[in-house]
Order: C-alpha cells, then structure tokens, then sequence
C-alpha cells in the first residue's frame, strides 16, 4: 500500500535488466517504477495504479534503464598523456618514451605535483562527461600517487567527487600499479611498503572498498600480486586485478582463488583461467578501450566466457595512457564491434554484471524492487539505440536514489 510521499514514475518502457524478467533486457511493458525515498519498492501493473495518487510523473512512453555503472576508471589523475601519443604515432617507440620519462610514471609526476583541489577540478570534468551519458557509479581508482601521501591524496579526491556529485563511488587502491622512480629495480621492497604501510593505514581510515594490481610482464608477477592479495586477504579487503592484459601469467586463476570481485583486460586469458572463474563470483571485465587505442589484435575470449557463464561487464578504463575516453557507451559500442559482444551483452555489462564486479549486486543495476532508484530515461525507444549512434546524446534524464538530476535542456527534441 502507497504512501502519499511514494512518487510513481509511469508510461515508461522499462528495460529492467532484471533477473525476475525473462524478456530481453527484462523489458516490462504498462508497468510502472513506484520510488519511496531513495528505493524502487516496487514494479506494478500501471492499471493498479490509483488514479488520483498525487506524486506521478508521466514518462510520455521514454525508455527507461537501470543507471549505467562505470566499474573500471582511473579518473583521478594529473596531466595527460597527447604528445605522448603523438610521439608514437610519429614512430618513436615505447621505450624511447618511457626512457625520456613517458608512461605511466609520467602521469604519476604530474598527479604528485598536482594539489587537491587541481585533482578535484580536472576529476569533476571527467565525472561530469560520465554523468551526463546516464552514469550513476563509478569506480575510481588510485595508482598515480604510488606513496602513501599521493595515494591518499587521489582517494580524497575521489571522497570529495561522491560529496559534491548525485553518483555513487566505489574507490579501490591501485597502489600496486607500476614501481615508482624511488623503487626502481626494487618492486619487492615497493610490494612490502604497500602491504605494510599503505594498505593498512588507507584502510583503517576507509578510503577504499577494494585492492587491485596491474599483475603484467611490465607490473607486478604473479608472486607479487599474490603477496598483496594475501595481505588484503588478512584485513577481509575484497580483491580484483588488471589481469592477462598483454600475457597471461594466471592472474585471474589468482583472483579466482581468492573469490575476487572482478578480473578486468583478460585479452590474453585461457580455457583453465575461466574455469576457475566460472566456480567464484568473479566477474569478467572486458576494456575495449584499451584494446582499441593500442591497438591490441587479441581479442578476449568471449564464446568461451559465454560457455562457461561467467558474467561479463564493460568499462571504460578511462585513464590518460591506453584509454583517454570518458564516454561509458563508447565502451559500450566498441565491446560489440571489437569484441562481438550483443547489445543485451553490453547493456548487462554495464548494469547487472557491473554491479556484481563492485559488490553491489543486491542494490544496483537492476530495475527492481529493493534496488536503489538510479535510473536514466531516454529519448529512445529501444536499448540498442543508446550503444549504436554517438555523438548525439539521447540523455533526457537521470534519476539518482529516486531524485531527479537537471534534466539536459533536449532543445531539438520535438
Ligand atoms: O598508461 C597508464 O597511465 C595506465 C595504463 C593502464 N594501467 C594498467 O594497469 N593497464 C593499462 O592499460
Ligand atoms: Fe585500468
């Protein structure tokens, strides 16, 4: 039974990305959302909506969508990497760049540098590019401060973006991202120096919700990320990792071990990797972005992943070196052109599957009773449409713990 203060959001096509529905998308027609305070408490035939209720809002018939989650950014950084960029395509080689101090650790001179509030202002922008697509969380990682004050610093950042913004954050430390310049040559002792002092202290003051590494030929091996992750293990902090991105050292085999949330990249994971994903919640999270800006030619394996029903999500990656796009739905859209994902795969991907990679399976990412009331309504009519044109933004409103955000002004939309 309604209360006056519940407000129904009627005449949508909801594409509820549900579990309970077994149409495509877990599209629901003539049913509308009813939101009391920041929850959906229920999804109801629109003929058992009594008429006179005060609080509705008339959808006009807009596609309505679970609010896209973000599961894989690096949001939080300084500088940018464009002349880089334009170095390698002007033929200078990798290793010229980092030797003339490029890569990552060029962007972690530039975060270092950078004061908090610098951080906050260039973060804002980026966030407010997600936001405006329809996005409602977003993880956001740290791995460009690599010592406990810069790490810290990044964390705040992304404290304050939760503060001033209507979007849930999911912060994770990355501290294990590459050894910084004072480390060089001693990734041990860097290893120990975060499992000590950064993990420990970063927690106790709850910056983080998750630990995650770059476990690669040019991070951290195996036995290292092993340490960390075990280190983690014994404070009870949930682990992921950027896993098989160029090699395969059996990273995800190490997250699977220890029931990690998510394993993201994985181009280069095989058969024995995804079945010991398929017996841990792990969820799979391709990075097409990344694929793409370098120009990667092995693709992740998908049928198999799809074979052994391991969930999958899509995330931008958005970070200044492999994958400079805040744009979630160009994710989208490359995931099913480079990758030969569905658009049902992709939406899944960046809603239900999402929500499970950042341990919020039970309250995001669905369109259904007991979830948080983060939805997008949009000038479409089906899902498809969202992943298919950009550049155009069909964005009519999004809706954040049941309170609508501005609604962008659709000045062309007749
Ligand atoms: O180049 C950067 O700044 C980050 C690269 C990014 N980090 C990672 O672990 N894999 C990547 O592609
Ligand atoms: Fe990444």
């Amino acid at each position: 039974n309604l209360l006056a203060s519940d407000v129904i959001w009627r005449n949508g096509r909801l594409a509820t990305m549900s579990t309970q529905q077994k149409a495509p998308y877990g599209i629901i027609e003539r049913h509308a959302l009813i939101v009391r305070d920041k929850h959906i408490i229920a999804v109801t035939p629109e003929d058992q909506i009594p008429a006179q209720h005060p609080l509705q809002v008339d959808l006009q018939h807009r596609l309505v969508t679970p609010g896209l989650i973000d599961c894989h950014t690096h949001l939080v950084f300084g500088g940018d990497r464009a002349y880089e960029w334009e170095q390698r395509l002007n033929g200078v080689s990798y290793t010229e760049i980092s030797q003339n101090g490029g890569g990552i650790n060029a962007t972690v001179r530039a975060t270092r540098e950078a004061s908090p509030d610098t951080l906050l202002t260039l973060s804002q922008q980026r966030l407010r590019a997600l936001m405006d697509e329809g996005v409602t969380t977003v993880e956001i990682k740290s791995g460009y401060g690599l010592d406990l004050i810069n790490e810290e610093k990044q964390l705040r950042v992304a404290q304050q973006l939760a503060r001033q913004n209507a979007v849930d954050i999911s912060p994770t430390l990355l501290s294990a991202h590459t050894t910084p310049p004072e480390y060089r040559g001693r990734a041990d002792a860097y290893i120990d120096l975060i499992c000590e002092e950064i993990l420990p202290q970063l927690w106790d003051k709850k910056l983080f919700e998750s630990v995650d590494v770059f476990c690669e030929s040019v991070g951290f091996s195996l036995a290292q990320s092993e340490k960390l992750f075990a280190a983690a293990h014994r404070l009870g902090i949930p682990v992921r990792g950027h896993m098989e991105q160029l090699s395969n050292l059996g990273g995800s085999q190490l997250v699977a071990s220890y029931r990690g949330l998510s394993t993201d990249h994985i181009e280069h994971l095989d058969e024995t990797g995804i079945q010991a994903l398929a017996h841990s919640q792990t969820v799979a999270v391709l990075l097409p972005g990344a694929f793409y800006f370098l120009r990667e030619t092995q693709r992740p394996p998908v049928e198999m992943l799809l074979q052994y029903h391991v969930p999958m999500a899509v995330a931008s990656d958005f970070n200044p070196g492999t994958s400079p796009f805040a744009s979630l739905r160009l994710a989208m859209n490359m995931a099913c052109v480079q990758f030969g994902l569905t658009p049902e795969e992709a939406w899944l991907g960046v809603t239900r599957h999402a929500a499970q990679a950042l341990n919020r399976q039970h309250s995001h990412g669905q369109l259904a009773a007991g979830f948080q009331a983060n939805f997008s309504v949009w000038d479409a009519e089906k899902p498809v449409e969202i992943i298919y044109e950009l550049g155009r933004n069909p964005l009519y409103q999004r809706v954040y713990q049941g309170h609508p955000t501005a609604k962008k002004p659709n000045e062309d939309a007749q």
